[in-house]
């Protein structure tokens, strides 16, 4: 079977660029990305994107109203397509059973009912969002037990493995593409037809093809096992700090070892996005449903050491700030939860931005990409603020990294934008700007510390011993 029509249902961070880019590599195949968010459609219709990811506009504005078309018209384009990508969204449960770590599917099973009560053709349905494992067989008796007569679904696997802010480059040039399949014969000839949409420009060796259930799981393990590494050069940092190893001496000897790799072994003040815990936790309630306490353990402790590492640094910053910051002013650089993207999701940023206000300082905030509104959305928490205003008592968005760090006490490098480090910004120039003696904690081993001291500066960097008194 050759697909010629694609229906992508969810425009977020994964159904806009990945659907994107097929419609840019496969230009005889008609891809209509469809959300019931009418304001986020409308955003991909216009000129200002509702997601910065570097290289979308091009693919976007090169195909958008040739073979790409965006659409709040979800049953046209489902009853359209041959393929339907479901790339809904798949939070952490807020309440009721497995609340705080298994993954809310109510928006993959309203996407799937609804293909199945508007589809007047057989279909092959993709989950492309992240699910936990055997997500495909619910999916499958939804569709089977509502669909009209003589109409047969095909369901596939194929997670996403994209990273924000490299998204384009990622889907241009992905590692592997992972496509999970029911072993029947229909299910076979349904992979092989998604096969031959990525062979479109992805090298054949690289796509991998699996049962269902690998598929699923594999996802998961992928993310639990990066931010695996994460957690572990971050405990590792806790112990540079107490013995005076270097950290990034540590995840650079560990990375010359070619079976450990040097890659996402950067110590920092903690993993955020959207992904990395909602996934892990989602493993641990897998873990916990199939009776497995030790590997749900294993696993959390992952999360738990995240939270810690965030703890540690406003600890840290504290006590170094002489046991208080009531009243003193923070600049905070940045709040995106990683460098090249505006999105804040679980951004680290927040927890810490969070504590400051908790300990009555003044903060100052700049961040080259996240918008204002978003801020404050995440800011408000009743016991923290409980609204704009109370939020806005507290914190000052800046337009530049130099008004945030105008007359500050600290400053703290959060977010390790490009612009941040001290080849971009003139770092005397924020000395000069800054009551004495002038902090800087850096979150994100990005400054060049030693000449930052000479400066005047009192540095203080994750994972590095304190030796600001020393240097
Ligand atoms: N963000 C990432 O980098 C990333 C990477 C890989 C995988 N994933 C996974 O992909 C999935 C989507 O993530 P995202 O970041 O794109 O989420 P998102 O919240 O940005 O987008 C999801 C979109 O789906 C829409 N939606 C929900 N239910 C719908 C329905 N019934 N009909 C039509 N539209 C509906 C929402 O309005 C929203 O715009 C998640 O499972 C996530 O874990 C995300
Ligand atoms: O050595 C590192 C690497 C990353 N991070 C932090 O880890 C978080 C996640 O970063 P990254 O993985 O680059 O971004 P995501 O967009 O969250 O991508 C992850 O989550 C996606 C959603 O599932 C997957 O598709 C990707 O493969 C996976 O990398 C960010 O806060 C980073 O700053 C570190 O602290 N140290």
């Amino acid at each position: 079977m050759t697909v010629k029509k694609i229906c992508c249902i969810g425009a977020g961070y994964v159904g806009g660029p990945t659907c994107a880019v097929i419609a840019y590599k496969c230009p005889g195949i008609q891809v209509t990305i469809v959300d019931l968010n009418q304001a986020r459609i409308d955003a991909w219709n216009s000129d200002n994107l509702p997601i910065y990811e570097p290289g979308l506009e091009d693919v976007v504005f090169a195909r958008r109203g040739k073979n790409l078309f965006f659409s709040t018209d979800v049953d046209k384009a489902i009853n359209d397509a041959d393929l339907i990508f479901v790339s809904v969204n798949t939070p952490t449960k807020k309440t009721g059973m497995g609340a705080g770590s298994a993954a809310d599917l109510a928006y993959v099973e309203s996407a799937t009912r609804r293909i199945a009560e508007v589809a007047t053709s057989s279909k092959i349905v993709v989950e492309k969002s992240t699910v936990p494992c055997r997500t495909a067989q619910s999916m499958r008796t939804i569709l089977e037990a509502n669909c009209r007569e003589n109409i047969r679904f095909d369901i596939l696997s194929n997670p996403e493995f994209l990273a924000e802010g490299t998204a384009i480059t990622d889907l241009f040039n992905p590692d592997r593409v992972l496509i999970g399949a029911l072993q029947t014969e229909e299910g076979l000839k349904a992979q092989q037809a998604l096969v031959e949409i990525y062979t479109h420009w992805v090298p054949i060796e690289r796509v991998i093809t699996t049962n269902l259930w690998s598929s699923e799981l594999s996802k998961l393990a992928a993310n639990a096992m990066l931010a695996q590494r994460i957690s572990s050069i971050n405990a590792l940092s806790a112990i540079c700090e107490a013995t005076g190893a270097d950290v990034d001496e540590v995840a650079y000897a560990c990375g010359r070892d070619s079976r450990i790799g040097p890659k996402f072994l950067k110590a920092s003040v903690g993993f955020g996005g959207s992904c990395f815990q909602k996934d892990i936790l989602n493993l641990v309630y897998l873990a916990e449903q199939f009776h497995l306490p030790e590997v749900a353990a294993y696993w959390r402790q992952v999360v738990i050491m995240n939270e810690y590492q965030k703890e540690r640094f406003v600890h840290r910053i504290i006590s170094t700030l002489f046991n208080t910051i009531t009243n003193k002013k923070i600049a905070v650089l940045g709040f995106a939860f990683k460098k090249d993207t505006g999105d804040t999701r679980e951004s680290a940023a927040i927890t810490l931005i969070k504590d400051f206000i908790q300990e009555h300082a003044r903060v100052h905030l700049y961040d080259p990409k996240v918008e204002h509104a978003q801020i404050y959305m995440d800011l408000i928490e009743p016991g923290v603020a409980d609204s704009k205003a109370q939020v806005e008592k507290h914190l000052t968005i800046c337009s530049s990294a130099y008004e945030a760090c105008q007359d500050a006490d600290a400053v703290v490098v959060v977010t390790e934008w490009d612009e941040f480090k001290d080849t971009h910004l003139d770092y005397q120039k924020i000395y000069d700007s800054m009551h004495k003696p002038a902090f800087i904690f850096d979150g994100r081993l990005i400054l060049d510390a030693p000449k930052l001291r000479k400066m005047g500066f009192k540095v203080e960097v994750i994972g590095k011993h304190n030796l600001a008194g020393t240097a």
